[in-house]
């Protein structure tokens, strides 16, 4: 189990498969910078930025899913960590931002699909609505994708919002952090900050 968090009122967490853009999305936010990388598994506890006066957290949390090089046995401690860590900050956590990769989401969804399997993203996802967590899916590497329109319908669709994807803005939000293009992510948590009166954390967004 993760021993850093620091003890804050309000959280906004990033969550997602290893390698999606999780820190660099976090680099964006805060202007800080943390450790990124090509190869999957960078982030092994979570990142905190803590802002005291605020009572205020964004934490980026490490990856999970297939990373070569990192054995099962770790990457599901991993899981576990991350699901456990979302759980115990349930009734603080504000805003549940899932991280995927734009360009390869549907194909990882749709190759771990299946009678017995629940691909990690659309059970993460709907793990934070059972926790009553409001959820937003940062589809980032948007700057790789060709068929914008097409690939946002396919990802809606999987995570059972009926397309078109531009019903759910405040859900669906694609992104390029690498780019620093993040508006639809601010808009769509400014969106959930402000359904519980928290638009005094507007300015970290
Ligand atoms: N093309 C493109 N690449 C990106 C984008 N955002 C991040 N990346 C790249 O994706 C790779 C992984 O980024 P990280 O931010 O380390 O990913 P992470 O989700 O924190 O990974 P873990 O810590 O392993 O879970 C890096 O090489 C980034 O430069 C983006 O918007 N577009
Ligand atoms: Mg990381």
């Amino acid at each position: 189990m993760f021993e850093t968090r620091p003890d804050r009122d309000a959280e906004v967490v990033l969550v997602g498969r290893s390698n999606v853009g999780k820190s660099t999305l976090m680099r964006e936010l805060t202007g800080h910078s943390f450790e990124t990388g090509g190869s999957p598994g960078v982030t092994t506890e979570p990142n905190h930025y803590d802002w005291t006066s605020e009572d205020f957290l964004i934490t980026d949390l490490p990856g999970f899913g297939f990373m070569s090089g990192v054995p099962e046995d770790v990457r599901e401690r991993i899981k576990t960590d991350v699901v456990r860590y979302i759980e115990e900050n349930a009734g603080k956590i504000l805003v549940g931002v899932l991280v995927v990769d734009g360009k390869a989401v549907i194909d990882i969804i749709d190759r771990h699909s299946g009678e017995r399997e629940v691909p990690h993203d659309v059970e993460m996802f709907g793990f934070l609505q059972e926790l009553g967590i409001p959820a937003v899916v940062a589809v980032n590497k948007m700057d790789k994708v060709d068929d914008r329109d097409e690939r946002l319908d396919e990802l809606a669709e999987r995570l059972g919002l009926y397309p078109p994807w531009q019903q759910f803005d405040e859900t669906l939000a694609p992104i390029s952090a690498k780019r620093g293009s993040i508006g639809p992510l601010e808009a769509a948590v400014r969106h959930h900050l402000h359904e519980q009166q928290r638009d005094d954390l507007f300015k970290f967004f």
